[in-house]
């Protein structure tokens, strides 16, 4: 569906507002994204991963250098393409709410992004509500304003614009960020709903405890490298399958896994959690 291939990027920045200089902001990353799976994108904030999310969309910012190759469906992904494609093939849910319009009810921002779909007016109004109450917004949620909703309920408006879209790779940024654990729970639920249709899903988050129990795979991101794609199940045990020492660490820094850092520990009696 989706192949990265050695992608770099640069950001200007202007140490003084004469002298711009190249910030390398993404460097070398390499992996790819099949149908009806979930590829969480893993890393700590700065790693890069909004940046990837928005060069795959073709929306980087001003004066950006991008180098290396976009693949989608087997065809290179240029800007030409991500252009028509945005919307339609490719759905972003972003890290921000305000990609809400402050000014719009929920039904109809989802009627939108229907209608930015191709769907007629009346069908696209139809869908936004199906696909609200598909995520639990009820007709009263479908009335509101972005600024009445929580942060689930907005998060599940942005979800339900994905959904109509009818992309067939969706990139959810930080989709859990600030929910308690049920509305949380109910955002992945949505996005693993996503993936059993057979979408491509990008679960971009700093939360490795939150991707694991939906991903299929896991690409983790450091400074702006790829370090490690492996299989979610990779993370069990002692993290043996894993290769990279930053990922083992990532998998020994969860609270559960904190005591099993040094097994020698263990005694034989302790339960092992992982
Ligand atoms: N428009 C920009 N111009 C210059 N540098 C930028 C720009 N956007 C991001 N950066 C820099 O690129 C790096 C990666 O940023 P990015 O937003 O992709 O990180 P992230 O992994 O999404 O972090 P977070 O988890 O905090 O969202 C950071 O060091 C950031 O300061
Ligand atoms: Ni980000």
């Amino acid at each position: 569906m989706l192949q990265i291939n050695q992608l770099n990027l640069q950001l200007p920045h202007y140490r003084k507002w004469w002298r711009r200089e190249w910030a390398t902001c993404i460097e070398d990353v390499t992996f790819d994204v099949q149908p009806a799976e979930i590829h969480a994108v893993i890393g700590a904030s700065g790693a890069g991963k909004s940046l990837l999310a928005s060069t795959i969309m073709g929306l980087l910012p001003e004066g950006a250098k991008a180098t290396g190759q976009l693949y989608f469906d087997g065809n290179l992904l240029t800007s030409e393409h991500q252009q028509r494609l945005r919307g339609h093939q490719l759905a972003l849910i972003p890290q921000s709410l305000n990609a809400l319009d402050p000014l719009v009810r929920s039904q109809r921002q989802v009627s939108w992004a229907a209608r930015r779909a191709g769907n007629p007016h009346t069908v696209a109004w139809q869908l936004a509500r199906e696909a609200l109450s598909h995520y639990q917004l009820d007709r009263d949620a479908q009335r509101r304003y972005p600024h009445e909703l929580s942060g689930g309920m907005a998060r599940r408006v942005l979800t339900a614009m994905a959904h109509v879209s009818r992309a067939n790779l969706i990139i959810a940024d930080e989709p859990s960020v600030g929910l308690d654990p049920q509305q949380r729970n109910r955002v992945l639920a949505a996005l693993k709903a996503l993936a059993l249709e057979g979408k491509a899903v990008i679960l971009i988050t700093h939360d490795l405890r939150h991707a694991l129990p939906i991903a299929d795979r896991v690409t983790i991101m450091r400074q702006g490298r790829s370090v490690e794609t492996t299989q979610a199940s990779a993370f069990q045990g002692q993290g043996e399958q894993l290769q990279s020492t930053y990922a083992r660490a990532l998998w020994h820094a969860l609270p559960n896994n904190a005591f099993s850092t040094s097994p020698t520990r263990l005694s034989s009696k302790e339960p092992t959690l992982a």
